[in-house]
């Protein structure tokens, strides 16, 4: 039995997670300081007895956050909340349990890095609900910043809503059943998932205006082999087996269902509607089940709220400034939104959310026998899905416990429970922390000696810079 190794520590010199923890997070609290700022002083202007009362908690808030933020900086314990927290802001008994089991009590400087951070985001969030005024209570800090970075990422996001509008009727009307048409299939979903997983508008590997045909050639061939050099792990065609073996056997009826477990809002969550898009037109899948947070996370994650507001924003031509109704760009963000809203309305695409995903728990505990904190509930959920797709690099240290494993530690060996309980697996992870797992011998040498060349002495930050990615599968069933 391989010896399981302790978790990456905030004290851990020369790490990214050290680095995080003494210069990121302090920038992250400032950023919601002034953020809030703006927002009190939107109310103030906006005026009213509600008003008032909204502004005078919102700068009690950001008294406290200067505060929570002093905090960090002088790295002091981290505090259990207290019982009234606990209540008014629905905190999982998870953190205090963690706090009390600890010893010694871990401060800011020396923690493990994955509770330390999910913590963070848990105090913030208590310091909103602990205020009255409804305002707060619902209160997105993020929700500016997440706005503003989907609003730039305009380009791309029309750049995909052109080549969708260009695709789906053909790619509707391919026959999963036939071998010719799935390998076709088999191409795209590769395309869709590489869009996927480096959520951003810049690795667009195929042109707008590419056909099927053009998919099918060398050039395309090309382009794709250029996006997936920098994918240093990649098992997606065992996932493509899990789907198409599923989709052929429920050619007759029945289901495929396929789940996202979500990472970012924006662009990362468009490109993962544009997958769940394409499973469904196609069949490929009959259901898509995204599995979003519970209160605002990591600065960037999905909440409920924010696919509506990614509706809003395609149709909104204020926000997205495609011109008249009538222009290509317009009709494609349009007919993007119409579709996707179809799938929702009719059931084929549902969200989610549960406190699961944002307590400090890893994912060793999606499993029967995690039944405090919706460990068990969780997996019996994910355990109706054909495939489960974990989307970013938090979830990623999730499922490997951002644990100091070898970097060649095989990945059934590092997920633990979810290798073998019933619920298949696969990773789609842009690498921006330390942990790192499952690279054949020799790579992680060879990558940390081409990374110090640039970076002095942060060689191993090759894998914490988003530059990398890896696509780790597991079938458990
Ligand atoms: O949005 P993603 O891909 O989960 O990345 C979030 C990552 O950023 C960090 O906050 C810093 O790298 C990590 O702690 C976290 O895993
Ligand atoms: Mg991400
Ligand atoms: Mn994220």
């Amino acid at each position: 039995m391989t010896q399981i190794p302790g978790r990456f520590l905030t004290s851990d010199i020369g790490t990214f997670g050290e680095f995080t923890a003494s210069t990121r997070w302090p920038i992250i609290l400032q950023n919601a300081v002034d953020d809030l700022h703006a927002e009190v002083e939107r109310l103030g202007k906006a005026g009213g007895a509600a008003g008032a009362a909204a502004v005078a908690q919102g700068n009690l808030i950001k008294e406290q956050i200067v505060q929570f933020r002093q905090e960090v900086i002088d790295k002091v314990p981290l505090r259990n909340f207290t019982p009234e927290e606990c209540a008014i802001a629905s905190v999982p008994g998870s953190f205090n349990e963690y706090l009390d089991n600890a010893s010694p009590r871990p401060t800011w400087a020396e923690a493990e890095w994955l509770f330390a951070e999910v913590y963070l985001y848990r105090r913030l969030n208590v310091l909103f609900r602990s205020q009255p005024a409804a305002h707060w209570q619902t209160f997105d800090i993020f929700n500016a910043l997440k706005q503003s970075t989907f609003k730039a990422s305009y380009f791309g996001v029309t750049e995909l809503a052109l080549r969708y509008k260009n695709l789906v009727a053909d790619v509707a009307r391919l026959d999963k059943t036939s071998g010719a048409d799935q390998q076709l299939l088999q191409i795209l979903f590769k395309e869709f998932v590489e869009i996927s997983l480096w959520g951003n508008a810049t690795d667009l590997s195929l042109l707008t205006n590419a056909t099927l045909e053009d998919i099918k050639s060398i050039q395309g061939a090309k382009a794709r082999e250029e996006s997936e050099s920098k994918i240093v792990v990649n098992d997606t065609a065992r996932a493509w087996e899990t789907i198409i073996a599923s989709a052929t056997a429920t050619a007759t009826g029945g289901s495929t269902r396929v789940d996202f477990v979500l990472d970012n809002s924006g662009f990362e969550l468009y490109a993962d509607l544009m997958l769940a898009a394409f499973l469904l037109q196609t069949k490929l899948a009959t259901k898509c089940v995204f599995h979003a947070k519970d209160m605002p996370y990591m600065v960037s994650d999905v909440m409920l709220k924010d696919f509506d507001t990614l509706l809003q924003d395609l149709r909104d031509r204020e926000f997205f400034p495609s011109g008249a109704a009538s222009t290509p760009e317009s009709q494609a963000l349009d007919l993007f939104a119409d579709d996707i809203a179809q799938f929702n309305k009719s059931g084929a695409l549902t969200f989610q959310a549960d406190s699961f995903w944002t307590t400090d728990l890893d994912y060793w505990n999606i499993d029967a026998a995690e039944t405090k904190y919706h460990g068990a509930q969780v997996h019996a959920e994910l355990q109706k899905a054909d495939l489960v797709i974990f989307k970013g690099d938090l979830n990623y240290r999730k499922l490997t416990g951002d644990r100091k494993w070898a970097r060649t530690t095989p990945w059934t060996t590092a997920i633990g429970p979810l290798a073998h309980n019933g619920v298949t697996t696969l990773s789609l992870r842009t690498c921006k922390a330390d942990v790192q797992v499952a690279l054949p011998q020799g790579l992680d040498e060879e990558l940390c000696a081409l990374w110090e060349k640039d970076h002095p002495g942060q060689g191993s930050w090759w894998c914490s810079s988003g530059k990398w990615a890896v696509i780790c599968f597991a079938d458990s069933k």
